[in-house]
């Protein structure tokens, strides 16, 4: 040991200090003959490869050798216990079953112990929607769940089984996000445990989220994240004209339940839906409805986001789940980047002879919003090799005429609905929905048949004011006005409807004779759905009053619509 300090104290004052000096204390201390760096040099050479240097370099080996053995023993005896004795199941974020298994464990008693948790009223602190509503109706900023925190340790018990919960975050892609991954480790050999405890948490999450959908987006790395949740929309909300509505939830039903029947015959299990025609009819919200009635999610594939192109496209719906909605929201516009859909010409995408330019969006790539998608890019990735299997895609369009035969024809989208302005029937089934009775009033009144109907109704503002059906066209008494508008020099003025206004109560009978009056004063196929549900907002809690002022509305509103026509 002695010389391996030697040469350790030598080489140091060689670096250290000056070539003499170094040299000189070589020199006197090795009693060498040989003056200069070198012969220091040599002499260190020789003092570490002496016999009793080897020796102290060998036992110095074995120690670390020795130390290294067991430490890799101790590490797989752990891991041989730990695989023995326990079953360990790792969640990632990026995988649905981590959202399970959150739910569950913000279920589990064994919080009421521990001494660090992490507190989470909407989600569990992550991504995950699934609480936001409470089943109860009440608040569900309310709720609070306690949740795993990061980095650390959980003992949970269950049927008395010993389990440990870890959860970790990590920087992942780069360092621009972070990726959290937990870990349950349960004291069993029984894989059947596990499998149980799976199908509890999966159970649990799909309870959670019976009564919503959830949207999700793409992000800037291309990965989807969940955008919202949304309470489940009625299909009887949307009012089509008839068979329409049935025929498109039917065929998208009839689709999920065929998958052996397109993979015998070797066709791609995919189906796409094309809802075009007039703005505000009522095509989104016919996806949503489907959605909520199929219990799909819907991925909404923004085709002119920012840093969008082709291989992103592609990656975005290659990982699409397996049953799902895919929504494109106007189609066409997406080739148009800066122009307004009124202002453009319909093209056609393709025109172009230069097959290099047929495939560009028109405005050529990237346009104001940044996306790089083509064409060819969308087609490609609609039915290429990475296609996802099992997905609905809807698209919609405001105009049909431009978009390419290619992307239109069946096995892109296989139906094609069109969504026409409101007719009559939809503007009284519209009403209807507004003002109809409760379900429990509507029960109430069939109990009752053979009771004359008295004819008159609560105007609900406040609970006094009876007007006789006959009287419908009678203008507004001034207290209900009031409610609506006020504005005078003392008082703030306000236009719109108070929430504590009640609605009359109508009976079914009423509810329809308003409804017709007010379908009557609705043009056919002149105004959107949209527009007339406007309408009816703004009337939400005066029926009489709606159909009294529908008339003037109307005119107001095609002189209006004839006005920017001519612009
Ligand atoms: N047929 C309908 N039945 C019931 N409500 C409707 C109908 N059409 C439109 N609405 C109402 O009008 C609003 C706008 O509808 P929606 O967004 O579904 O129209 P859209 O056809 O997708 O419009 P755009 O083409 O402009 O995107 C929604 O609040 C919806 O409730």
């Amino acid at each position: 040991m002695a010389s391996l300090q030697q040469v350790v104290e030598q080489l140091v004052s060689l670096a250290a200090g000056s070539d003499a000096t170094a040299g000189a204390n070589v020199t006197s201390s090795l009693a060498s003959a040989t003056p200069g760096p070198l012969a220091t040099l040599s002499s260190i050479a020789k003092m570490l490869f002496s016999a009793s240097a080897l020796r102290e370099w060998a036992i110095l080996l074995m120690l670390g050798s020795l130390f290294e053995t067991s430490r890799r023993l101790l590490s797989s005896m752990w891991s041989w216990l730990i695989n023995s004795f326990f079953i360990t199941a790792v969640f990632d974020d990026e995988d649905s079953s981590f959202q399970w298994i959150m739910l569950w464990l913000s279920k589990q008693p064994s919080w009421k112990t521990a001494r660090t948790v992490e507190i989470s009223t909407t989600n569990y602190g992550i991504y995950s929607p699934a609480v936001r509503f409470s089943s109860d109706g009440s608040d569900p900023s309310q709720n609070l769940v306690y949740i795993p925190a990061v980095s650390e340790c959980y003992t949970l018990w269950r049927n008395y089984r010993w389990m440990r919960v870890t959860r970790v975050s990590s920087p992942s892609r780069g360092g621009w996000a972070i990726k959290d991954t937990l870990t349950l480790r349960i004291l069993t050999r029984d894989h059947r445990i596990l499998a149980e405890i799976l199908e509890e948490a999966k159970e649990q999450y799909a309870e959670a989220r019976k009564a919503s959908v959830t949207v999700y987006v793409s992000d800037s790395s291309n990965c989807w994240r969940d955008l919202a949740t949304r309470p489940k929309r009625p299909l009887n909300s949307i009012i089509l004209d008839p068979g329409i509505m049935e025929l498109v939830v039917e065929d998208a039903r009839d689709f999920l339940g065929s998958k052996s029947w397109y993979s015998e015959r070797g066709i791609p299990f995919r189906r796409g839906y094309l809802l075009y025609g007039a703005p505000g009819s009522g095509k989104t919200s016919l996806i949503h409805s489907i959605a909520g009635e199929l219990g799909l999610n819907v991925y909404i594939i923004s085709l002119s986001r920012s840093g969008l192109d082709d291989t992103g496209l592609s990656e975005l719906i290659s990982s699409l789940p397996e049953k799902c909605i895919a929504l494109m929201e106007d189609i066409d516009a997406a080739f148009h980047h800066g122009v307004t859909r009124e202002s453009t010409p319909p093209p056609s995408f393709p025109s172009s002879p230069d097959p290099q330019q047929a495939d560009r969006p028109q405005d050529g790539p990237p346009g104001p919003s940044g996306s790089r998608v083509s064409l060819s890019g969308l087609l490609n990735a609609l039915d290429g090799i990475g296609a996802q299997e099992g997905r609905i895609l809807f698209a919609t369009t405001n105009n049909h005429g431009s978009l390419d035969a290619a992307l239109c024809r069946p096995g892109r989208m296989d139906l094609h609905i069109e969504f026409h302005l409101a007719s009559k029937y939809q503007a009284e089934e519209l009403f209807k929905r507004f003002y109809a009775p409760p379900l429990t009033e509507v029960m109430k009144e069939a109990d009752q048949t053979g009771k004359a109907d008295s004819g008159s109704v609560d105007l609900g503002c406040d609970g006094k004011e009876l007007i006789n059906l006959s009287e419908s066209s009678v203008p507004p008494s001034p207290s209900t006005s009031e409610v609506f508008e006020k504005s005078d020099s003392t008082s703030a003025s306000y236009i719109g409807i108070s929430h504590r206004a009640r609605a009359p109560k109508l009976s079914t009978q009423q509810c329809t004779q308003l409804a017709k009056q007010f379908a009557a004063a609705v043009p056919e196929r002149e105004l959107s759905m949209a527009s007339l549900q406007g309408f009816l907002m703004t009337y939400k809690v005066r029926p009489f009053v709606a159909v009294t002022k529908v008339a003037a509305w109307v005119e107001k509103e095609l002189s209006s619509k004839k006005k920017s026509d001519l612009i």
